[in-house]
């Protein structure tokens, strides 16, 4: 057992742990410091049934990898690559937040509100959706610092795809509420998610 949990594994592992924790952890307490305690719910953890169901696979492909195949967790320069991932993602995505604030609700606006305007300054001047550039970037990089090779393609595809569907709809209603200033807007600055206009 305790060969099986090497010094890589108790790294790896504890790396990982942390990297959720904070995630998690930050995202609630900038929601809260946002909306009000009053005005959140317990989704805004942002832990989905599928999202724990991805993190469970991950954890197992690790498990069974490290017994298996332990040199694939040994190259600590891709692990830590992976580290300086989730940390870029994270500095992204918590960067959208804070320049959004009140505008960055968990939940997509369907109905315009007289607060809501158009946020086009700070991060959102060099992409359109950097809370989901770095959520991408967070989440692939959470693989690759845990070597896990099939779980670091599935979440690049799965969190890609998600939010590949999730944005033209976001937009839909951008441009309902902001008209030609959301046009405009959208037309100068890239996504920020790989082959989404
Ligand atoms: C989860 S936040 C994500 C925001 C953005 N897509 C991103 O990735 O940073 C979703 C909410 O942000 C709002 N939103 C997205 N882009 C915005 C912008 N540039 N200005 C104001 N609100 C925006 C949408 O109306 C939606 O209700």
């Amino acid at each position: 057992m305790t060969e099986i949990f090497s010094c890589t594994a108790y790294r790896q592992l504890s790396q990982m742990f942390l990297a959720i924790l904070f995630f998690h952890s930050s995202e609630y307490i900038l929601a809260v410091a946002m909306h009000g305690l009053s005005n959140i719910t317990p989704k805004s953890l942002l832990i989905s049934k599928a999202y724990l169901f991805a993190m469970l696979f991950s954890l197992l492909e690790y498990l069974i990898e490290i017994v298996l195949f332990p040199g694939l967790k040994e190259p600590w320069r891709l692990s830590n690559s992976g580290l300086a991932i989730v940390i870029i993602g994270e500095v992204i995505r918590k960067a959208a937040i804070i320049t959004a604030g009140q505008a960055f609700t968990h939940h997509i606006k369907v109905y315009h509100e007289e607060h809501h305007k158009l946020i086009t300054h700070g991060i959102y001047r060099f992409i359109r959706h950097p809370g989901y550039c770095g959520f991408i970037i967070w989440s692939v990089g959470t693989q690759i610092m845990l070597c896990n090779p099939i779980s670091t393609i599935a979440f690049a595809i799965i969190v890609w795809r998600f939010f590949a569907q999730r944005i033209p709809y976001e937009e839909y209603f951008l441009r309902q509420f902001f008209g030609s200033q959301y046009v405009e807007y959208a037309q100068g600055v890239p996504s920020g998610v790989p082959f989404v206009n």
